[in-house]
């Protein structure tokens, strides 16, 4: 099989608008963390989602060690705090800048994020430099989901439902 190249297919995919996420671990092989957008959902019955996780992450030994993430969606508002996940400062530092609970499993879930998926880790597919986990959903945790942030063309947006109450479901997008 011949394949295009790596920097071709990146160029092509940044063509994909994504929402952003940090994704979370804790437990007895660490707190990690990391911002990712290659999530989806899979099926609802039993409700999994899907995250790929490159295995060279520093987050990734706590990841497959604590077999349980939690997915935090992020808001307009949340920028700064994914470019720390996605940057590389000690996990330390990504956690001191935003306030964090627990549902189920322990891992950190962001006070104010637009959803959170706590997830235990049901399997795990190896495919080239990354592992793609089955996550099963064992709690959740919802705010108002009125903007999202949004990472499209290498750069960060923000996606708002604009007066919801009075005209229907009104979208805008807007580069940050
Ligand atoms: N799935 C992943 O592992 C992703 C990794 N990143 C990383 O974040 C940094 C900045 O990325 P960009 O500004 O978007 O520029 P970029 O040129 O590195 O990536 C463009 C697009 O290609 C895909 N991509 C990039 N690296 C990938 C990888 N190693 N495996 C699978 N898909 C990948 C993503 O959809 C990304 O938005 C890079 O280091 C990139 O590797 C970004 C998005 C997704
Ligand atoms: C917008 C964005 C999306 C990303 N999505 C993913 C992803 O889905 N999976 C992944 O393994 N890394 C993804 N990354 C890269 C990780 O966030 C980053 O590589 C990781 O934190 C590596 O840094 P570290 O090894 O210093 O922790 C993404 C980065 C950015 C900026």
């Amino acid at each position: 099989m011949q394949d295009v190249a790596p920097q071709d297919y990146r160029d092509a995919m940044a063509c994909l608008g994504a929402a952003v996420s940090v994704v979370t671990t804790d437990g007895s092989a660490g707190r990690a963390g990391f911002t990712a957008s290659a999530i989806c959902s899979v099926t609802d019955d039993p409700p999994t989602l899907l995250v790929c996780i490159n295995r060279a992450s520093s987050a990734y030994a706590s990841v497959i060690g604590n077999k349980a993430v939690c997915v935090n969606v992020l808001s307009a508002r949340h920028e700064q705090l994914s470019r720390l996940f996605g940057g590389k400062l000690p996990a330390e530092e990504r956690f001191a800048a935003a306030a964090w609970s627990t549902l189920e499993t322990g891992a950190p879930v962001l006070a104010d994020c637009a959803a959170a998926f706590d997830c235990r880790i049901a399997d795990i597919v190896n495919v080239g430099t990354h592992d793609v986990l089955l996550c099963r959903i064992v709690a959740l945790q919802r705010s108002g989901c009125t903007d999202n942030l949004i990472y499209f063309g290498r750069a960060y947006h923000t996606v708002g439902v604009t007066d919801p109450a009075e005209t229907g479901p009104e979208f805008a997008l807007a580069r940050s």
